[in-house]
């Protein structure tokens, strides 16, 4: 890890930005041009020894506040005016992000929970994770037929999650109009289970 006066703490992780806009983000793409490693501030990925996966973290992106506020206005600025009414966020780090966004672009939030959380009736949907089973819930009710929804979650994997998500949307009679995550691990083709839903990712990191 090194120290840069200007932008902070780098830390070198391979990733490849796909836009740019924010500062934090500018690193990254500034780096691109370099012929390897890229310095990417979402903090080192963790070896997690208990399931042998690299954990990307998204808390150091937290701790800087005008990287957090552009990552938030970069999906803003790409969905307000689609006529979105409700953004559906994942539990846990879907409701980091889907809120903020759901406020500027004027739609209701439901958060897509895990097992025994919400209180009312819900409808469920199981799936398999990079490391091990889940499963997720909705309250009945929350989504109406001809909604028009944006799935929200920091990161995506096998898919497995966002698949799930868009089963429970589309049960109700949703439309699901895009996923929107701040990473993408294409290695792990998580694309491919979307049926060719549309997917926005702000980073890959392989
Ligand atoms: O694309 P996938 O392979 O389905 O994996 C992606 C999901 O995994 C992580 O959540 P996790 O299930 O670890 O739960 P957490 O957010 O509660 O930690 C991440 O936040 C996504 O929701
Ligand atoms: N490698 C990973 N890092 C962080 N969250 C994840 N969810 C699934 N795989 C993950």
């Amino acid at each position: 890890m090194r120290r840069d006066k200007k932008e902070g703490f780098f830390l070198k992780a391979r990733a490849r930005p796909i836009i740019e806009i924010s500062s934090f983000y500018r690193g990254c793409r500034a780096s691109m041009q370099g012929p390897n490693e890229v310095p990417f501030r979402f903090g080192p990925p963790v070896a997690v020894t208990t399931c042998s996966i690299m954990f990307q973290d998204i808390t150091t992106l937290l701790l800087d506040p005008q990287a957090f506020r552009d990552t938030i206005d970069l999906f803003v600025e790409r969905y307000k005016g689609k006529n979105i009414s409700v953004v559906a966020g994942i539990e846990a780090r879907g409701f980091i992000f889907g809120p903020p966004i759901a406020l500027a672009i004027g739609a209701k939030f439901v958060p897509l929970r895990k097992p025994k959380k919400l209180p009312g009736e819900v409808i469920s949907e199981e799936y398999v994770l990079e490391y091990g089973r889940d499963c997720l819930q909705m309250h009945v009710g929350a989504v109406e037929p001809g909604d028009r929804a944006l799935v929200v979650d920091d990161l995506i994997a096998t898919g497995g999650t966002l698949c799930a998500a868009m089963n429970l949307l589309e049960r109700v009679g949703a439309q699901v109009v895009e996923c929107a995550c701040v990473i993408e691990l294409p290695d792990l083709k998580g694309r491919e289970r979307l049926h060719g839903k549309p997917l926005y990712v702000l980073v890959e990191s392989h």
